[in-house]
């Protein structure tokens, strides 16, 4: 694999593939109250939290002096209820069993980072508040979701654990385990070899890696470099959010009829999405907002981006823009995404853009029926 960065390569990928092992073990055990709504209302289980200590955890004995922007933070863990401290218990005995694991040397892991050993409740918890970093454009920072499509993980379908490296603001490094997705192709579901690892390095290609440590000799056998198929328009399927209340899917319908794309989406959480993107499937990965002002978590998009532009694939916003991960943790003004290959991506803004259009004078239409209706 390419030079750049090489250390942070190690690193990460210990981390992330420690973090999956742990979370396909916990969906094999989830237990009614090992999950909590958030105040957005969304859901986090043990497994977000184990897995947020696990990677940091082994990103600060690592690089120590660089910031963690991460999803997660222990609050809820921290409060004195009998709730709280089962969570607690729950949460450090699993990181911790991931990470007493002895180093696997063949995969290049090492115990200064932090392996071979048990931390305890105090450095777990703060390791897990490593991840409160305001972000920002200047320097050094990882951000990361310990498990993105948290949604998803419970159902048992697709959800990812993503971990990136920025560099004044631009994404250097994007890791994103899949440990749902099947290792050789998206469509079929059926197969037993599910897991997989995928790797953009900046200027060195989007890659894919078996998500289990595996000899030198297996790695370079299962190692494939990935690209984004030309495929003409009518040709792609649109890849989108599972949830109604992530994405509007119905406007996604729209764009797919104006542009002649004849394939049924497939719907997939997480950022699994760009994962099957960058090796192939469905050509065009569109996300548009449906909850006013809702701004995109920086952590939801960083490594995806990287593996797409790194595959052939161009991302930005739904108005064209490109993605600015130098706002802090969120992508501010930045609404919606559009990831689809070079060729194709200005035809598929401009086919947003044109519905779009269209709805607003639709509902601009409605209104004013309403306001007669009303002030006849
Ligand atoms: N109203 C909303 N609009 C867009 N994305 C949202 C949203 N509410 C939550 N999300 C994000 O959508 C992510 C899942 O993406 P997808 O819909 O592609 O599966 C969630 O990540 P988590 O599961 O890490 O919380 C969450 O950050
Ligand atoms: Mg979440
Ligand atoms: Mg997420
Ligand atoms: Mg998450």
């Amino acid at each position: 694999m390419a030079a750049p960065f090489l250390l942070e390569q190690q690193v990460a990928i210990a981390a992330v593939r420690r973090a999956c092992s742990l979370t396909t073990t916990v969906f094999n055990k989830l237990v009614v109250g090992e999950t909590l709504v958030k105040g957005d209302k969304s859901p986090v289980t043990v497994a977000d939290f184990a897995a947020q200590a696990v990677i940091n955890t082994v990103l600060s004995h690592a690089f120590p002096d660089d910031p963690i922007v991460g999803e997660e933070d222990a609050a809820d863990l921290r409060t004195a209820t009998p709730e709280s401290d089962a969570l607690r218990a729950r949460v450090v005995e699993l990181a911790d069993d991931v990470l007493a694991q002895l180093p696997r040397e063949h995969a290049g892991e090492r115990a200064e980072w932090g392996l071979g050993r048990r931390w305890g409740s105090d450095a777990l918890l703060g390791a897990i508040d490593r991840g409160c970093h305001v972000g920002g454009r200047a320097g050094r920072m990882w951000t990361l979701d310990p498990i993105d499509g948290t949604k998803g993980f419970l159902r048992g379908g697709q959800y990812a654990v993503c971990l990136a490296l920025l560099v004044d603001a631009r994404v250097e490094l994007g890791i994103i385990g899949c440990p749902n997705l099947p290792a050789d192709t998206d469509t079929d579901a059926t197969t037993d070899d599910k897991g997989a690892l995928f790797v953009a390095v900046r200027g060195h290609g989007a890659h894919q890696l078996p998500l289990e440590p595996s000899t030198q000799q297996q790695q370079q056998q299962q190692h494939r470099l990935l690209h984004m198929p030309r495929l003409a328009l009518h040709d792609l399927s649109f890849l989108e959010s599972v949830e109604k209340a992530h994405a509007a899917l119905d406007t996604n319908a729209r764009v797919a009829a104006r542009l002649g794309v004849r394939a049924a989406p497939v719907r997939m959480d997480s950022q699994a999405k760009y994962a099957a993107l960058a090796r192939g499937g469905g050509g065009v990965y569109l996300r548009l907002p449906v909850a006013h002002g809702y701004q995109e978590k920086i952590w939801d998009h960083a490594p995806g981006s990287l593996l797409v532009e790194e595959a052939g694939g161009v991302i930005s916003d739904y108005r064209g823009r490109p993605l600015d991960f130098g706002l802090g943790r969120t992508l501010g003004e930045n609404f919606g995404v559009v990831a689809a290959r070079k060729e194709v991506h200005a035809e598929v803004i401009a086919a947003v853009g044109a519905v779009l259009a269209e709805e607003a004078v639709e509902k601009e239409g409605e209104e004013s029926v309403v306001r007669a209706m009303m002030n006849p």
